[in-house]
C-alpha cells in the first residue's frame, strides 16, 4: 500500500516534467523513474503474481475434480461464468489460446489491469475515509449529527446495509461534500486529444495532453454558494430528500469517466456508517483539529494528523467478532 501511495505522490510530479527526454534513462535518477518502475515490479511480484498463481492453481483443481463440475453447473443455472475478475481473465486467455489467433489478452495485460484496478480502487476510496474523519474532526456538529441520524436509522444490533443508505440522509450529504471540499482527483487523470479541436476560441492541436481541473467545477462559486466552507445541507432539499446536482463530479465525467465509481460510494457508505456507529473521532488531547490543506499527488492526499477514536459503545456485531 504504501509503495502505491508513494507512486501516486511521485507519478504526478514526473507529469511536470513530461516534456523531458529519455528522462528514464538518465544517470543518477533524478526524476525518480527508477525508483516508480521497481515499486511497480515490487507490488506485481509480491501481492499481484500470487493471487494469479492462486487463481490458476484453483481453476487447475477445479477442473480436475468432481466438485468443480457440481459448481459450474449450479453456476450456469445461476447465469455465472466466472467467480472473480482473475478466473475470468484466465478463462478468456485459455480460450483465446486454444483458438490459436493472436491476443492481447495475455498474463502482462492481466498484472497491469490488476495494477490499474487495484491502485486506482484503494488509495482513493481510503483516502476519501481519511478526508472524511478530517472534516469530521473539523466540524463536531456535523459529527454529531451524522451520529443521531445513524443511531435511529441503524442503531448499534446490526451492520448498516444499503437499504439504510434512503434513511440516512444527512451521513450520504456529509459524504457528498467531503468529496466535493476536498477533492479527491483534482486534475482526474492525464487525457488527450484525438484530433486538432477549437475549444471557445483556443485550438488545442492533436496530442496534447489534457488534464481535467475537476476542483474548479467542484469549487466554482457560480455553482456552489459559499463554496470553500463544509455545509452538508447544500445536498439536502427542504422537504429532506438528497439532491446530487450534476455539477458534483469527483469521479470526473464521460467515457473515461472513475469505472469503480459505483462500487466506491457504495464502499464509502457502508465504511463510514459502520466507523460513526462504532466510534467518536476527536482530536488529540489538548490538540487541534487536522488542517483541510492537502498533499497533492494523483490524488489529494490529508497533511499526516493525529485523532482518538473513541468506542462509543459494543455494539451486537462487534461483540460477536
Ligand atoms: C472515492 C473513490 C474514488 C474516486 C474519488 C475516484 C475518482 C476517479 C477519477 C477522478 C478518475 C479519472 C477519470 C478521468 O480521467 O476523467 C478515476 C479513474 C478510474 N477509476 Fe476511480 N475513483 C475512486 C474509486 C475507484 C474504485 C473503487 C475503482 C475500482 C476498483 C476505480 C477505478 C478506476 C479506473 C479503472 C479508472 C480509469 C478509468 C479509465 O481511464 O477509463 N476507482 N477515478
Amino acid at each position: 500500500m504504501l509503495a502505491i501511495k508513494q507512486n501516486f505522490y511521485d507519478i504526478y510530479h514526473l507529469e511536470n516534467f513530461s516534456f523531458v527526454p529519455f528522462k528514464e534513462y538518465m544517470p543518477f535518477d533524478p526524476f525518480n523513474c527508477k525508483v516508480i518502475l521497481e515499486r511497480v515490479k515490487m507490488v506485481e511480484e509480491s501481492l499481484l503474481m500470487p493471487c494469479i498463481r492462486e487463481q490458476q492453481e484453483q481453476l487447475k483443481k477445479r477442473k480436475e475434480g468432481e466438485e468443480m463440475k457440481k459448481e459450474e453447473d449450479e453456476d450456469e443455472k445461476k447465469g455465472v461464468s466466472s467467480r472473480n475478475f482473475i478466473e475470468g481473465y484466465l478463462q478468456e486467455m485459455g480460450r483465446r489460446e486454444r483458438s490459436g489467433k493472436e491476443t492481447s489478452v495475455n498474463e502482462t495485460f492481466l498484472v497491469k489491469t490488476l495494477l490499474d484496478l487495484w491502485g486506482a480502487g484503494t488509495e482513493t476510496s481510503a483516502n476519501t475515509v481519511l478526508w472524511v474523519i478530517v472534516h469530521l474532526l473539523r466540524h463536531p456538529h456535523v459529527q454529531d449529527r451524522c451520529h443521531q441520524e445513524v443511531d435511529r436509522v441503524i442503531g448499534a444490533d446490526r451492520h448498516p446495509t444499503l437499504q439504510d443508505r434512503s434513511e440516512t440522509v444527512y451521513v450520504e450529504a456529509t459524504i457528498l461534500e467531503v468529496m466535493r471540499l476536498s477533492v479527491n482527483g483534482p486534475f482526474a487523470l492525464p487525457h488527450s486529444v484525438t484530433r486538432d479541436v477549437t475549444f471557445r476560441g483556443y485550438v488545442i492541436p492533436k496530442d496534447t495532453m489534457i488534464l481535467p481541473n475537476l476542483e474548479s467545477a467542484l469549487h466554482d462559486p457560480d455553482v456552489w454558494t459559499d463554496p470553500l466552507s463544509f455545509r452538508p445541507e447544500r445536498f439536502i432539499s427542504p422537504e429532506g430528500t438528497l439532491i446530487r446536482p450534476d455539477e458534483h463530479i469527483p469521479f470526473s465525467l464521460g467515457r473515461r469517466m472513475c469505472m469503480g465509481k459505483s462500487l466506491a460510494q457504495t464502499e464509502l457508505y457502508l465504511y463510514v456508517t459502520s466507523l460513526l456507529q462504532r466510534f467518536r473521532f476527536l482530536p488529540p488531547e489538548g490538540g487541534q483539529p487536522p488542517s483541510q490543506e492537502s498533499i497533492l499527488g494523483i490524488t489529494a492526499n490529508p497533511e499526516p494528523f493525529k485523532v482518538r477514536a473513541i468506542f462509543r459503545r459494543e455494539t451486537a456485531q462487534c461483540s460477536k467478532a
